[in-house]
C-alpha cells in the first residue's frame, strides 16, 4: 500500500487575555512537552479561526470565549521530532464572555492546569513558537492595541 505523505496542517491557538494577564498552561504532549503553552488545536474541516478556538478553549479549559480577533500567522516546521510535523498557526487574540470565569482543566492528560499570568513576569519555558514569534515583543504587539 501506497504511504501517505505528511501534509501541512492548521492550528488555531488563542492568547486569551485578562487585563494584563495571559492564559498559559504547561504542556503534556510531544511535541512542546513541558513548556508552557496557550490554549488551541486543530483546525477542523468547515470551522472559521473563531469557531475552532472557541471550541478548543472550551474542550480545554472550560472557558466560553468573547469576542476575538486575528492578531498574527506563522508557518513551522517541527523536525525534532520522530514524527516530523508542518503547521500554519493562527493566533488570535480573545477575551471570556465573562472575564470571571475560572478555567478547569478537563484533560490532565494533556496539560498540568491552565492559569493567569503577568506579562512582565511570564513563565520558562515558553512554548518554542511563542519564543520564536519574538519573546516578549509579543505582549508588547498586543498591548499597543486596544483590548477587542
Ligand atoms: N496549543 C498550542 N499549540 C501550539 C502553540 N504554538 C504552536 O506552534 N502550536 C502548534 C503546535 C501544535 O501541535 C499545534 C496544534 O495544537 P495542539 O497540539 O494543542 O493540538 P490539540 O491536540 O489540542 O488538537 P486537537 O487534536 O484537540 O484538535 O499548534 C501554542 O502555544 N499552543
Ligand atoms: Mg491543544
Amino acid at each position: 500500500m501506497e504511504e501517505t505523505q505528511p501534509v501541512p496542517r492548521v492550528g488555531v491557538v488563542l492568547f486569551v487575555l485578562k487585563g494584563k494577564s495571559v492564559l498559559l498552561g504547561r504542556r503534556r504532549a510531544s511535541i512542546g512537552e513541558s513548556t508552557f503553552a496557550l490554549p488551541g488545536g486543530h483546525l477542523e474541516f468547515g470551522e472559521s479561526f473563531e469557531e475552532c478556538g472557541a471550541r478548543e478553549l472550551m474542550e480545554e479549559t472550560g472557558l466560553v470565549m468573547g469576542k476575538a480577533d486575528f492578531l498574527t500567522v506563522t508557518n513551522k516546521v517541527f523536525l525534532d521530532k520522530s514524527k516530523p510535523c508542518h503547521y500554519v498557526i493562527i493566533f488570535l487574540r480573545a477575551v471570556l464572555a465573562d472575564p470571571n470565569q475560572v478555567p478547569q482543566n478537563p484533560e490532565p492528560d494533556k496539560c498540568d492546569g491552565w492559569d493567569w499570568y503577568d506579562w512582565d513576569n511570564l513563565p520558562q519555558p515558553l512554548f518554542s513558537t511563542l519564543d520564536e514569534m519574538g519573546g516578549l515583543a509579543v505582549p508588547f504587539n498586543l498591548t499597543k492595541r486596544s483590548e477587542p
